[in-house]
C-alpha cells in the first residue's frame, strides 16, 4: 500500500497532455465482445479500471494486449463464462458485461458491479431495458443472471437519466432483432464514443448524444479500430488545479466543448480561460476569486464527478458558495478531509456550503473515492506544507501518470510505501 505527499503553495505552470476517457473506456472495453474479428482501440487511459476490464476478456477466453495506450482484443473464442465474483467487484463498469455478453451469447452471469460508493447506486433501469427487449433476468446470491431465446428490438423509455443503462441498452440491442428506441437517453459524450465504436463495428445506431436513440439491430459486427475521446473529467481535473495554483497550464488534447460548464463557472469566478479546437489555457493565481453556486446535472450540466475537485477550488473564494449534487445522494465524503485541512464546509443534505477564502494546511487524508481523491490532490497542492493521501487504490481507477503530469507542471508530488504501523491504522480506522 501506498500515499502520495505533495508538498503545496507553489505556482504551476506547463502543459498538460489528457488520456483517453475512462467512462469511455471501460465501455469500450466491453463493447469488443460483440465482434467476430478483432477489434484495436488507441488512446486508452493506463488506469486500474482498464487492466481489469483486460483481465475479464482474458477470463472469457480472448485474446487481449496492452501496449502504449493501445489495446488489441481478438473475441472470436470468447464464451459465455459466468463472472459472478472476484474483478467485477472491483469496478463499477463491470455492468457493461451484462449487455455485451447478452448481446453476443443471449445468456451472462455476473456479479453485482463496484465502484465508488456515492450514496445507493441501483441497476434497475438496465435490467427493464435487457428485459424489454426479451431477456428473462434474476438477481442470485449478488449476481445477475440473464438470458434471452432471442432479444426483439423494443421501446424502452429510461426513468431516470443514466449514462450506464444508455450504453447498456445499446450495447444488448445492436444485434438484437429489429428495431429498439431508447427514450430519455443520456447524452454524454461518452455515449456518442460508444456509439461511434458500435457503427465502425458494423452497428446501426442514430441519435446518440440526443435524448432518443434509435438502434436497428444487424445481423453480425467486425472488428475495427478505433480512437477514443479525451477524458473530460480528466482535463476538468487539471483545469481546478491550474485555477487554484497555475500561473499559465495548458489543457492539451480535450475537447472544450465538453466543458462548456465548468469554463463558465470559471468566468464567473473570474478565472482567465481561452479555448481553440483541442486546448484549454488557464491562467489562474488570481488575488481574488469570487464565490460561485453549483448544481451538478445530467450533461451538459455541471458534471458531478468535478463537484468534488471544484469544492477544493471554492476553499480559495471570497464568500459563500453552495455545491449541490442533484445526482447522488451521498457524494461528500471529502468535506470532513478538506475540513481537516482547514475548509470551512457544513453538509446541509444534498448541499456543501463553503465559506471562502481559507487557507488550507497540509494535513494526513484518506481518499473515499476516486473523484474524493482528486478533491485531496487539489488541496494538497494548493495548501501550506505537506498533505499525505492514502486510499490510492481508488485514484488509480481514474487518473494515468497522475504524479508525472503535475510533476511536469513544476508540482512536489510523490508516492511513499506505507509503514506497518500505518496500514494497522488505516485499517482499524
Ligand atoms: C463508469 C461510468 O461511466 N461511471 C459514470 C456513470 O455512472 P453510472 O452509469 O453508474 O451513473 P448513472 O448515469 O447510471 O446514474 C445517474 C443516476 O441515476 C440513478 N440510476 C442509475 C441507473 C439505474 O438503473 N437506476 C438509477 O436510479 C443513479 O443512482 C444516479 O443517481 O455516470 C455517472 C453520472 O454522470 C458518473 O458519476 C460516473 O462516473
Ligand atoms: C463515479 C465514478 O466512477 P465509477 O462510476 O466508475 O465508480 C467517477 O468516475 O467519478
Amino acid at each position: 500500500m501506498e500515499k502520495l505527499k505533495i508538498a503545496g503553495g507553489y505556482p504551476l505552470k506547463g502543459t498538460v497532455n489528457i488520456s483517453g476517457a475512462k467512462n469511455s473506456a471501460v465501455a469500450l472495453i466491453p463493447a469488443t465482445i460483440l465482434a467476430q474479428s478483432p477489434v484495436t482501440i488507441e488512446g486508452l487511459p493506463d488506469i486500474s479500471d482498464v487492466h481489469i476490464l483486460k483481465g475479464l476478456l482474458e477470463e472469457i477466453g480472448g485474446t487481449a494486449e496492452f501496449k502504449d495506450n493501445e489495446m488489441y482484443v481478438n473475441p472470436a473464442e470468447m464464451i459465455s463464462m459466468p463472472l459472478p465474483s472476484g474483478k467485477v467487484k472491483k469496478l463499477r463498469a463491470s455492468y457493461y458485461l451484462m449487455g455485451a455478453m447478452l448481446g453476443r451469447f443471449k445468456k451472462a452471469v455476473i456479479g453485482l458491479p463496484g465502484g465508488c460508493h456515492l450514496g445507493p447506486r441501483p441497476i434497475d433501469q438496465h435490467i427493464k431495458g435487457f428485459e424489454a427487449l426479451g431477456a428473462q433476468v434474476t438477481n442470485e446470491q449478488g449476481a445477475i443472471y440473464l438470458r434471452a431465446e432471442e432479444l426483439k428490438g423494443a421501446r424502452i423509455y429510461l426513468d431516470v437519466v443514466s449514462v450506464g443503462a444508455t450504453i447498456n441498452i445499446m450495447l444488448a440491442a445492436v444485434l438484437a432483432k429489429g428495431q429498439t428506441i431508447i427514450e430519455n437517453a443520456a447524452k454524454e459524450p461518452e455515449i456518442i464514443d460508444v456509439a461511434t465504436l458500435l457503427s465502425s463495428m458494423g452497428a446501426r445506431i442514430k441519435g446518440a448524444g440526443t435524448d432518443v436513440i434509435r438502434i436497428d439491430g444487424v445481423e453480425s459486427l467486425h472488428g475495427c479500430r478505433h480512437s477514443i475521446i479525451p477524458d473530460r473529467i480528466e482535463a476538468g481535473t487539471y483545469m481546478i488545479i491550474g485555477a487554484a495554483m497555475g500561473q499559465e497550464v495548458l489543457i492539451d488534447n480535450v475537447i472544450p466543448l465538453h466543458l462548456e460548464s465548468l469554463i463558465a463557472k470559471f468566468r464567473e469566478m473570474g478565472i482567465h480561460v481561452e479555448t481553440n479546437n483541442d486546448q484549454i489555457w488557464i491562467v489562474g493565481g488570481q488575488k481574488e476569486l469570487k464565490a460561485v453556486d453549483i448544481k451538478t446535472l445530467v450533461y451538459p450540466g455541471f458534471p458531478t464527478d468535478l463537484q468534488q475537485p471544484f469544492t477544493s477550488l471554492l476553499t480559495k473564494s471570497s464568500g459563500t458558495s453552495v455545491v449541490t449534487d442533484t445526482i447522488y445522494s451521498a457524494r461528500f465524503k471529502h468535506i470532513d478531509e478538506l475540513r481537516r485541512m482547514g475548509a470551512k464546509i457544513k453538509v446541509e443534505g444534498r448541499s456543501a456550503i463553503v465559506s471562502g477564502p481559507t487557507k488550507l494546511q497540509g494535513a494526513k487524508v484518506k481518499a473515499s473515492d476516486l473523484r474524493a481523491g482528486a478533491a485531496l490532490v487539489a488541496a494538497g497542492l494548493i495548501a501550506e506544507g505537506v498533505t499525505e493521501v492514502t486510499g490510492l487504490e481508488h485514484i488509480d481507477r481514474g487518473y494515468s501518470q497522475l504524479e508525472e503530469k503535475l510533476t511536469s507542471l513544476g508540482a512536489t508530488i510523490w508516492r511513499e510505501k506505507l509503514t506497518e504501523q500505518e496500514i494497522e491504522q488505516l485499517q482499524s480506522s
